[in-house]
Formats: structure tokens, sequence, C-alpha cells
């Protein structure tokens, strides 16, 4: 068995293809066992914005005050969860929807409380809990909230969160789905690339914003042992007769040492 960590970014939720559902299904065909993680911050941006609250953030990362914690946890449990396990089911997969602070299943610690309020880094990740809904042939689908140690709900990049879950699971790979074909320098997809080079791009500005915590996340995931790490897009197939599409990340450094 093959365990594949899947993150499904908020920015293409609206626009997942049905060649992205039929990649899905290739992986199951090939043996993987898919767990996802979702994020939803576009979604966050339009409900606060209803609700007249300014969106804040710091370094990438969400501002979270009590009241915006409400909001982001109505958003991504009560909607883009339920919108992910929707399409799922649609397209024939089992999905489970699970807050990540039901069952223990992500526990964090506060970043920065006074510069960030409620933001967590994901400390403990429950496996033997989504091992049991995959070994039920189910495709937990996550939200990216915790529980904090003082019983707060904390927000978490979803990025961050995915590459927790797929270091805990030990997972054999961990994908980022976003709305663009992969890293894109001038405009053109980079189809393989590394640690270093990563490094350069963004000290060139090559990449730059949500691109940052995405390649981040990959390069902790590589870090802990898993090789086999990619940023893809969920606007078309990802995956077709055993061939990937999209930006590959290795630590070629590492591995020719
Ligand atoms: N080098 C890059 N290649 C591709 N996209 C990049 C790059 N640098 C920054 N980006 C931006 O990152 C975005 C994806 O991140 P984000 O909007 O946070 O998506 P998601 O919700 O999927 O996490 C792209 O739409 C693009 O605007
Ligand atoms: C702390 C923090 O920034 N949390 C994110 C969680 C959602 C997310 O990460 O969604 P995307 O993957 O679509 O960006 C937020 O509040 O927007």
């Amino acid at each position: 068995m093959k365990t594949i960590v899947i993150k499904c970014g908020g920015s293409v939720l609206d626009e997942l293809s049905p060649a992205f559902f039929e990649a899905l299904h290739s992986l199951i065909d090939d043996g993987y066992k898919p767990v996802i993680v979702h994020g939803g911050g576009p979604a966050i941006n339009a409900m606060l914005d209803l609700y007249k609250i300014e969106s804040k953030f710091h370094n990438g990362l969400r501002i979270t005050s009590e009241e915006t914690m409400e909001v982001v946890e109505m958003v991504l449990s009560g909607k883009t969860n339920r919108q992910l396990v929707g399409l799922l089911e649609k397209n024939g997969l089992n999905a489970i929807g699970i807050n990540g602070s039901d069952g223990k299943c992500l526990l964090a610690d506060y970043i920065n409380k006074d510069q960030l309020g409620l933001v967590g880094r994901v400390t403990m990740v429950n496996s033997f809990l989504i091992q049991k809904m995959i070994d039920e042939n189910l495709v937990p689908v996550i939200t990216p909230i915790a529980s904090a140690k003082d019983g707060f709900r904390l927000n978490i990049n979803a990025d961050y969160a995915a590459a927790a879950v797929a270091k805990a699971l030990n997972a054999d790979r961990c994908l980022f789905v976003t709305n663009v074909d992969g890293i894109l320098v001038d405009g053109e997809l980079v189809k393989e690339t590394s640690v270093t080079e990563i490094q350069n791009y963004i000290e060139a500005g090559h990449i730059y914003g949500g691109m940052i915590p995405k390649v981040e996340s990959a390069i902790s995931v590589l870090n802990k042992g898993i090789e086999q790490v990619m940023i893809v897009s969920g606007k078309n197939a990802f995956y077709q007769n055993g061939e990937w599409a999209g930006t590959a990340i290795s630590d070629k450094e590492r591995i020719l040492k």
C-alpha cells in the first residue's frame, strides 16, 4: 500500500476538472491511498468581506482574532470541506470530511500569539485515526484547523498542515494541487527542480506569495525523507498512465551525497 497526501488549494476548489478526479481514480487503481488536506483562503476572504472584517496577513499567514477564527472555521469546515467531499462523492470516491480538531487529528502550538493570534504550527498528527479511515477505504478530507493545549482551535496554513500529515504518515508521495501547472519561471513550467534551485528562485523573485508556503512545505517533507513531492494543477490530469504532470521537487544535492 502506498499513501499519497494531497493538498488541495482553495485557489482551485471551484475549478477542479473531471480530469483531476480521473487522475485520482488512476492513482487508486495503481495502489495509492489518498489523504486530502484542503485549503480555502479565497472563500475565507470573501466571507470576511461579507462580515466587513478586514483580511490581514503577516508573512502569508492570516492574522486570526477570535472573531476571524469563527469565520475561518465556518468557511473551512462548513463550506470548502463540504464542497470537496461532495465533489469526491459525485465523482465516485468514498470521502469522509474531518475537521483537524476532531479526535485530536491535528494538535498545534501557537506560532506567535501576540503577532498572529489564533494561528498554529502542527505539533502532532493522529496518524492512527487517519490510518483507520484509510483502512476502511475512505478518503479522509482534513480541514486545516488544530486543537491547542489551552482548548482553543488554531488556524493552520493548509500547505503546512498537509506537510505535517505527510510526514506523520510517512507518505510515499506528497502533492500540492493548485491553480497553476507547477512552478513557473518566466511563464515556463519547471518540470524538475531542487532545493537549491528553489532557494535561488525565491531570491530572484521568481517564486513569491502563495507559492512560498508550498515550496517551504515541499522542502520540509523532503527533509523528512519523502522523496516524491510535486506541485500540480487541479485544472487538468496531473497523473495519467503512470505519468505525472507538474513540477517534481527533489533534494538532488542530498541524493548525490
Ligand atoms: N513561480 C511561481 N510559479 C507559479 N505560481 C506562482 C509562482 N510564484 C508565485 N505564484 C503564485 O502562487 C499561486 C498559488 O498559490 P495560492 O494562491 O496560495 O494557491 P492555493 O490556494 O492553491 O494554495 C499562483 O496562482 C501564483 O499566483
Ligand atoms: C494561518 C492561515 O493563513 N490559514 C489559512 C488556512 C486556509 C488555507 O491555507 O487555504 P489555501 O491553501 O487556499 O491558501 C487561511 O486562513 O487562509
